[in-house]
C-alpha cells in the first residue's frame, strides 16, 4: 500500500472516532474483540500490534499483553518505545494487516456485521491527532489523511467481496520478519472452530 494522503467527504463515509459510537468496533481500541495467537490469548488487536514492536523482548510483550484495556496496552508499549525493533516503520503496516485478519477470522460474524453497517461507503478512522492511521476533520467538511487503518479495513472488505470464504479456516503466517510472540514464532493461525483438538486444550490450559 502506498501511504499517500486521501480526502473524503465526512458526510459520505462510515467513520469511526469513539469505540462506543457507530462503526466503533472497527477501532483497535474497541474492547471485546479478542484473538488467540500461537495459543496465547490477546485481548485486542491493539495489544497484538504494539507487542509486535518487541519480538526481541518477550518480557515487554508480556507487560503489554497483561494490560486489560487496548489504550493502556498502547501506553505500556510507549514506555519502551526507544527499544522498538529497528525496522518497525518498515513492518508496522504489515503487522496491522495481519492483526486485522486475525480479528476478522476469530470474530467473523460480528466483523461481517460491521462491514454490513458500512456497506458501499469508505471506511475512515476520524482522528484530530493522527493523519497516518486516520484522517483529520477539516473546516470544509472533508477528512484529510492517509487513513491507513481505514484503507486496510477496506482492503479486507474487498478481499471478502471477491472471496466470501477468505480467512474462514484461519490466517496465513505473517509476511513480516521476526513475527514472534512470547518466544513463539507466529505461523498459520487457525480460526477458532478449526483449532485442532490438542491446540484447543492447550489454549484452555493457559
Ligand atoms: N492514542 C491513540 N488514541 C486513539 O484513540 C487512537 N485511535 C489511536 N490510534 C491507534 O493507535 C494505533 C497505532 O499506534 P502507533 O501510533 O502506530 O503506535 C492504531 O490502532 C491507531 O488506530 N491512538
Amino acid at each position: 500500500m502506498s501511504v499517500s494522503t486521501r480526502e473524503y467527504r465526512a458526510s459520505e463515509v462510515a467513520g469511526f472516532r469513539r469505540t462506543n459510537e457507530a462503526h466503533g468496533g472497527f477501532s483497535n481500541m474497541a474492547g471485546g474483540w479478542p484473538i488467540v495467537v500461537e495459543g496465547i490469548p490477546v485481548r485486542s488487536t491493539e495489544a497484538y500490534y504494539q507487542a509486535m514492536r518487541f519480538p526481541h523482548l518477550p518480557e515487554i510483550q508480556e507487560k503489554i499483553l497483561a494490560e486489560t484495556s487496548p489504550m493502556i496496552a498502547k501506553r505500556k508499549a510507549y514506555e519502551f518505545l526507544d527499544r522498538s525493533r529497528k525496522d518497525w516503520h518498515d513492518v508496522n503496516v504489515a503487522v496491522m494487516r495481519h492483526a486485522l485478519r486475525l480479528k476478522l477470522s476469530q470474530n467473523r460474524a460480528r466483523f461481517l456485521e460491521l462491514f454490513e453497517g458500512a456497506a458501499g461507503r469508505p471506511i475512515v478512522e476520524i482522528s484530530t491527532r493522527d493523519p497516518f492511521w486516520g484522517a483529520k476533520p477539516q473546516s470544509d467538511g472533508t477528512l484529510v489523511g492517509c487513513n491507513v487503518l481505514g484503507r486496510l479495513l477496506m482492503e479486507l472488505r474487498a478481499t471478502l467481496e471477491a472471496d466470501p470464504e477468505a480467512w474462514r479456516d484461519g490466517v496465513e503466517a505473517p509476511t513480516f520478519p521476526n513475527a514472534t510472540l512470547l518466544g513463539r514464532a507466529v505461523g498459520f493461525t487457525p480460526a477458532p472452530d478449526r483449532v485442532p483438538e490438542t491446540h484447543a486444550q492447550h489454549q484452555m490450559d493457559i
